[in-house]
């Protein structure tokens, strides 16, 4: 498990350092700059000559500083200082203050694309703006930014891409779009999430000596995971019975329509889920048991609402997925309002419940902590009635007002996959394109659900680990069958 940092937890913790540990500023910016060289230098060939750009903030003071130790080095070395240097912090006066006394070339003015030819520059680095960032790049910070962009160069941002939202990883205006960046002590929640993650190109992190106590001041709130962290999972004890990994009842697929209710069931005995009860209408009983007969059935006709059966199942059930391929209709209307009020057990809501709850303010007051959403976006969109031009704007925040609210785990869906329940973000990086396409996300239904009904995990544990299994199951597809060929069944095929 990996931290990520907002602008606003990032600085806290430099402040705590400083101010209350004791450590000098100038400290940190020494361990930063000199970070940033090494984790450079590892990927350069000879001696190239670099060329450093540098806002007057503290980003461009770690670039004054790293100007200074390439210089030390023999790299030829040349610094363009873009911005107000009347706003200059006092690390920066000094960082070039040394900068001067050691003769090291600096211009004032923004150096184009042809300067950077004709000087042979073919390393520019970025150390602009950097957490500071807080409104929409515009003149010389622009014409620079669009200078270092046309180069045809190395280009490597100091701590995060000049022109993306540490936040949101968002472009405010234009954005550097780098080959490394070197993000200092926790990696920025806006290098990961899209199109900040495109601008980052590798992300290494490099420790800079905020201390551990800084988490006193702000422990941050958003993390990720890799493949290592799947060994975290509650192991599964050897002395075990299928009832011992948990019953999912999977509520899915409509009337001739049953590839969602197959895949999500198929994913959730992949996952580890000891029974799965598919309840769906009495046509796809045929085609179910045949391509699944691992999974038990129960199906209903349409028109009729069998109360006693529903009671049945719902004690039964550890956890139930409710939605893939359901259908919009009276009775699944009916259902979807029944499960809300009566089910007493973690559930996920996906697709067509999500439609339905969407339109029905008072479906909506039914959720709570029992609850996993998986919107992707355009169900997001109905949910909250906002455009998704809206939602992509700021997703942690969307997607923590929403879990907030409603006081359930939100799963937004999307490139950059996104959970929220209580006061945490998991931020998937895994996973890859192949995996948009029809039947993925009955897949993760199945998985969250299969988790779920495990019972050692808390509603936003599974959906993270959900997320993250299923990511890794796409990007296994992947490799073995190339990121166009992967269809939903290869992903729940591969669930590890
Ligand atoms: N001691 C410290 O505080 C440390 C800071 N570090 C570096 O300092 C950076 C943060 O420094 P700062 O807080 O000085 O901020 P930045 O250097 O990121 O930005 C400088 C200033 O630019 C202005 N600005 C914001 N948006 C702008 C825009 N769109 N166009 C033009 N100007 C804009 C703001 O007034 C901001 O204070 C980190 O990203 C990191 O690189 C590191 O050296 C580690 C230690
Ligand atoms: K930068």
């Amino acid at each position: 498990m990996k931290y990520l940092v907002d602008s606003m937890e990032m600085r806290a913790m430099d402040r705590h350092s400083i101010d209350t540990i004791g450590i000098p500023s100038i400290v940190l910016m020494e361990r930063a700059a000199l970070s940033a060289v090494q984790e450079m230098k590892g990927r350069l060939i000879g001696r190239p000559s670099i060329l450093v750009f540098c806002g007057t903030g503290n980003n461009g003071a770690d670039g004054l500083a790293m100007a200074r130790m390439l210089t030390m080095d023999s790299y030829p070395c040349e610094i363009a200082v873009i911005g107000n240097v009347s706003h200059a912090t006092e690390e920066w006066k000094l960082q070039c203050h040394i900068c001067e006394q050691m003769k090291i070339p600096i211009r004032y003015d923004i150096p184009d694309r042809a300067y950077i030819i004709e000087n042979r520059f073919s390393v520019l680095v970025d150390a602009m703006l950097g957490t500071g960032l807080s409104r929409l790049v515009s003149g010389s910070y622009e014409q620079a930014i669009q200078a270092m962009n046309a180069a045809d160069t190395y280009r490597v941002a100091v701590d995060i891409p000049s022109g993306i939202s540490a936040d949101t990883g968002q472009v405010l205006g234009t954005a550097v779009r780098a080959d490394l960046t070197v993000c200092f002590q926790y990696r920025k929640l806006g290098t990961l999430l899209f199109p900040g993650r495109v601008c980052s190109g590798e992300v290494a992190v490099t420790d800079i000596g905020i201390t551990p106590q800084s988490f006193d001041a702000v422990s941050p709130k958003a993390f990720t995971m890799g493949p290592e962290d799947i060994a975290d999972l509650p192991a599964r004890p050897p002395r075990s019975h299928k009832g011992s990994f948990g019953h999912v009842l999977i509520m899915a697929g409509s009337r001739n329509m049953c590839g969602a209710a197959y895949l999500s069931a198929l994913a959730a005995y992949r996952a580890g889920a000891g029974l799965v009860r598919i309840y769906t209408p009495e046509e796809n009983r045929e085609i179910l048991q045949t391509r699944l007969p691992e999974a038990i059935l129960t199906t209903y006709t349409t028109g009729v609402f069998p109360v006693d059966t529903l009671q049945e199942l719902c004690k039964w059930a550890d956890a139930a997925v409710i939605g893939p391929g359901l259908g919009v209709s009276e009775d699944t209307r009916r259902l979807v309002s029944y499960m809300l009020q009566y089910g007493d057990f973690p559930m996920v809501l996906d697709a067509d419940a999500l439609n339905i709850i969407a339109a029905d303010e008072n479906l909506k007051q039914l959720l709570g902590k029992n609850h996993v959403l998986t919107p992707h976006m355009g169900e997001m969109s109905r949910l909250i009635a906002q455009p998704v031009s809206r939602i992509s704007v700021d997703m942690p925040a969307c997607a923590r007002s929403f879990s907030d609210r409603f006081g359930c785990v939100l799963v937004l869906k999307d490139a950059c996959t996104l959970v929220s329940g209580g006061d945490q973000l998991y931020v998937n990086a895994c996973g890859n394109s192949g995996m948009a396409t029809g039947g993925s996300g009955d897949v993760l239904s199945g998985v969250i659900g299969a988790l779920l009904a495990g019972g050692q995990l808390t509603g936003f544990e599974a959906a993270s680990y959900g997320v993250l299994m299923h990511a890794l199951a796409g990007d296994r597809a992947a490799e073995e069958l190339g990121e166009r060929a992967v269809m939903a069944s290869d992903i729940a095929r591969r669930i590890q």
